[in-house]
């Protein structure tokens, strides 16, 4: 049994790790952390909690929640993580990071996308990016885990195996990504309000949203771990969808050579042959089909020569809390799918 911390407690994306984690055989959840002054509790927090877990928040103290947990899991703003990190890794604590913090490699490619310096520069050197499907070697010894963000983890599982096999050409990808509101957090902001996003579409964060060096980065390493040293340049385009969960992103690449479906779809299979949780589909993918679960659907066409890969996951579960329980499971020896499945 794992003794685990949930820092950032009263967020959507702890309310869902808690509910995963609370089915968990191997875990339990000893201690919940927010800075509201009250110590709710996270039944009062979380309804949806009822009856499934006693325990009230306290305020975060690293070493309160090293003497309570082997395992923290930081649902906080990036930013915030990257302050609480160091003091959770100096006592022994192994982090799995839901934030930005520890994912890009490069802290000026951090503080260019992020407006402010990182300030955690050696934790960026330890921490593992948390995308099973492609670095499942790396995470099992892992003290620090940078767990991806929702649309970089549809875009990159969309295109690791064209990326992998070198099947298109690297720049002018493009990436059209939807995402319903929970996706931008529990915090009440104008853009999330609801007057503002019911029963309205729009685009935001065009040619500067930070996902765009996360996504270049992972598949530019999956390009060059089998050879090719090109970097990989994407368009990706965010847009905010007056639903509750779910990112269905639409990827336009342009073939190297005369591309058949029958073929793409054969190399998807083998490409995530091990990897229980990508659907490869014949049908086209749609949020409700993997909305609540871990699973990211995908398929692949061509269309007047250009391959397109429709992809689909939930935001709150593969996008975060259940790719947190994935790693959390490579972490400590159980099946890769416990609890989510
Ligand atoms: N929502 C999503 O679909 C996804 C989110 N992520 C990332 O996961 C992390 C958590 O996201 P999410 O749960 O949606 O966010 P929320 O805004 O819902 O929750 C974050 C929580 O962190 C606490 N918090 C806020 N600001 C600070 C601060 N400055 N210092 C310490 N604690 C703070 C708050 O709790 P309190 O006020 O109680 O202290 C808040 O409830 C973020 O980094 C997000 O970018 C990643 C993938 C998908
Ligand atoms: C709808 C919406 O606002 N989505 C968020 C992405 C959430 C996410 O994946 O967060 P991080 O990668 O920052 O952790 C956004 O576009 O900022």
């Amino acid at each position: 049994m794992t003794d685990v911390a949930i820092v950032g407690a009263s967020g959507y994306t702890a309310r869902e790790l808690i509910q995963l984690l609370v089915r968990h055989p191997g875990a339990r959840v000893r201690m919940a952390t927010s800075r509201q002054d009250e110590a709710p509790r996270l039944d009062t927090l979380h309804p949806s909690l009822t009856g499934r877990i006693d325990l009230a928040c306290e305020p975060f103290d690293p070493d309160r929640v090293a003497s309570a947990a082997s395992v923290a899991f930081l649902a906080l703003p990036h930013g915030a993580s990257m302050a609480a990190t160091p003091g959770l890794r100096a006592r022994g604590v192994r982090v799995i990071d839901l934030s930005a913090d520890y994912r890009l490699n490069d802290p000026r490619v951090y503080a260019d996308w992020y407006d402010h310096e990182h300030t955690d520069p050696a934790g960026l050197e330890e921490a593992v990016y948390g995308l099973p499907e492609l670095y499942r070697e790396a995470i099992p010894p892992a003290g620090l885990i940078a767990n991806p963000g929702c649309y970089t983890s549809t875009a990159i599982l969309a295109l690791a195996p064209l990326v992998a096999r070198d099947v298109i050409e690297r720049s002018g990808i493009i990436i059209d990504a939807k995402s319903g509101v929970s996706g931008a957090g529990r915090s009440p902001k104008l853009t999330t309000h609801y007057p503002e996003c019911n029963e309205s579409l729009s685009a935001y964060g065009v040619g500067r949203h930070r996902h765009t060096p996360e996504i270049e980065q992972v598949l530019g390493d999956i390009g060059r771990s089998s050879g090719g040293g090109e970097p990989v340049e994407v368009i990706f385009t965010p847009h905010l969808v007056p639903m509750d969960r779910g990112i269905l992103a639409t990827i336009y690449a342009e073939p190297k050579g005369p591309a058949s479906e029958h073929d793409l779809m054969d190399l998807y299979r083998s490409y995530y042959e091990d990897s229980p949780f990508v659907r490869v589909v014949g049908r086209l993918p749609a949020t409700k089909d993997s909305a609540f679960s871990n699973f990211c659907d995908l398929t692949v066409r061509v269309v007047r020569g250009r391959i397109l890969v429709i992809a689909c996951l939930d935001n709150l579960i593969k996008g975060a809390a259940g790719v947190a329980v994935q790693n959390f499971n490579l972490m400590t020896g159980h099946p890769e799918t416990t609890a989510l499945l």
